[in-house]
């Protein structure tokens, strides 16, 4: 499908759901220092051929202004002609719509996932058990022990998003960088914001936990 196709009412609503999803994001102070990025997909999906909403880079997240946002390809350049630019983490957006199929991502850097993705960077994967906001992963099974993949937190983008692939758990909607901040995904917005709300609940029970030893 070629961007020209879709339609602008369809654009239109990607950038409004970003704009709220922003505005609640930034009122938990989920973007400090102008960190974080988030994007919807619009249009058909196939692998090699899609279009993304995504945020423009280096902007103070908690105000609203014409230039937020940016349309982007499968490759993560602009569809328009345009002075803005897009996330300096585009190209993982566009590897995790590639293997995914999803339709939305949220990446927010919070003090709860920075420690716990150190605290288990070594290990590849942050543990939790008996959390009952697994089931908000969509996760229903008795007591599930699940396991959210910590990929190394490389200067180089390309690098990691090299990396997405192999690190995936096909149940997992998530991947924590080490040092850095979660990418949670979903089949839409509110799934993707249910999932990221999830992860968040879940890192604050192990580091509280942690901390009580
Ligand atoms: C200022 S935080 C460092 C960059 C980062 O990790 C991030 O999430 C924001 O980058 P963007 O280019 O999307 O503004
Ligand atoms: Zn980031």
């Amino acid at each position: 499908m070629n961007f020209a196709d879709i339609t602008l009412e369809e654009k239109q609503v990607a950038l409004a759901d970003l704009r709220n999803i922003k505005e609640q994001f930034a009122s938990r102070g989920w973007f400090p220092g102008t960190s974080g990025n988030l994007s919807v997909r619009v249009g058909d999906f196939s692998p090699d051929n899609f279009h993304f909403a995504v945020t423009s880079s280096g902007r103070d997240k908690s105000v609203h202004t014409p230039e937020d946002f940016l349309f982007v390809n499968a490759s993560g350049e602009a569809c328009e002609s345009t002075k803005l630019k897009p996330s300096a983490e585009t190209l993982i957006h566009a590897k995790i719509y590639r293997m995914t199929g999803c339709g939305a991502i949220f990446h927010v850097h919070t003090v709860f996932n920075s420690l716990l993705s150190e605290r288990y960077g070594d290990t590849g994967f942050v543990p939790a058990q008996g959390i009952e906001l697994i089931k908000g992963l969509g996760i229903w099974e008795e007591n599930a022990a699940i396991q959210i993949p910590v990929l190394p937190n490389y200067a180089d983008i390309s690098a990691i998003a090299k990396l997405i692939p192999s690190s995936l758990q096909s149940d997992i909607p998530g991947i924590l960088l080490r040092n850095h901040g979660i990418y949670a995904w979903g089949k839409n917005v509110f799934e993707a914001k249910r999932h990221l709300e999830a992860f968040e609940f879940i890192f604050e029970v192990e580091y509280r936990r942690l901390a009580l030893g």
